[in-house]
């Protein structure tokens, strides 16, 4: 019986590489996408499950847990991956508003691990394996604050709260840690004055890549010991 793991925002950058990581290595894939991908055929193809659902929509949240509470009986792990990185300051022409910002933020980064951790932890419990995980993917700013992003680092520190608050809640079944990345990969679009100076915040001015990431989950899966911490995957941002 393949384990299954469901992955959230898997039609994109580290949620498609980890969902096709998962895949390779024997992994059933439950994965959500809120825009479509022509890859997204490609993990279909591999076997992968995937649901479409906007987490900003909250009828379309609560149809997604029922269908995963349907039709399946346990899962192995759960990655809390969808992410949206919106800034504090609204682009001209923007339909949203100031108030809305910090609402998004904590909806994507916290209401909806919060909402999907509570509503799965049966389906985690049921696994038949020794090792159940949850796994946040947060953000090194979320110990620091961004001048730009603040909205977007507060609720990712709310994230880390919350993956203490489920460690305690959901030992010693399921052991739940967060990843906490600074520059995994650029934007399309980034220009070569904002990668200059992205890179020179850290010890080591690089991209961790995808498969920076992906190894440290691959870590926490095969851990028997770690639960209620965060991987500070960062190049050493914290001692520029
Ligand atoms: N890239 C980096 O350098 C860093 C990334 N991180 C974190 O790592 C994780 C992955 O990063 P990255 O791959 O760059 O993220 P991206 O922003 O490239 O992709 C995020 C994914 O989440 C999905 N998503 C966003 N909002 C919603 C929503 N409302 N409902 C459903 N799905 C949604 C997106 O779907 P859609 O395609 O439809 O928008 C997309 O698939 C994120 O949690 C991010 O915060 C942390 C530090 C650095
Ligand atoms: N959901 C996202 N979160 C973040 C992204 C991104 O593209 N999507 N990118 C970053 C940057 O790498 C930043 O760390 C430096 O430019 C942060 N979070």
């Amino acid at each position: 019986m393949k384990q299954a793991v469901l992955i959230t925002g898997v039609g994109k950058r580290l949620g498609l590489a980890l969902a096709s990581h998962l895949l390779a290595n024997g992994y059933h894939v439950i994965g959500t996408y809120r825009r479509s991908y022509p890859v997204l055929d490609e993990l279909r193809s591999q076997g992968a499950d995937l649901y479409q659902v906007d987490f900003y929509q909250q009828a379309q949240v609560d149809s997604f847990i029922e269908q995963i509470k349907a039709n399946y009986q346990s899962l192995r792990a759960i990655v809390h991956n969808a992410s949206d990185w919106l800034p504090d300051q609204i682009q001209a022409g923007s339909d949203i508003k100031q108030a809305q910002v910090l609402e998004k933020m904590m909806s994507i980064h916290v209401g909806i691990p919060y909402q999907l951790n509570l509503a799965l932890q049966s389906l985690l419990r049921n696994h038949e394996s020794r090792f159940k995980d949850i796994i946040h993917i947060s953000d090194y700013v979320a110990e620091k604050g961004s001048k730009k992003h603040m909205a977007y680092a507060a609720s990712k520190a709310a994230l880390n709260s919350l993956t203490m608050s489920f460690a305690s809640l959901l030992a010693p079944d399921v052991k739940v840690n967060s990843i906490s990345p600074a520059m995994i990969k650029f934007n399309e679009g980034d220009d070569d004055a904002y990668k200059e100076k992205a890179l020179a915040k850290a010890l080591l001015p690089k991209e961790a890549g995808f498969s920076e990431i992906i190894n440290a989950i691959d870590f926490i899966l095969a851990s028997d010991f770690m639960t209620g911490r965060n991987l500070q995957l960062d190049g050493g941002r914290h001692l520029k």
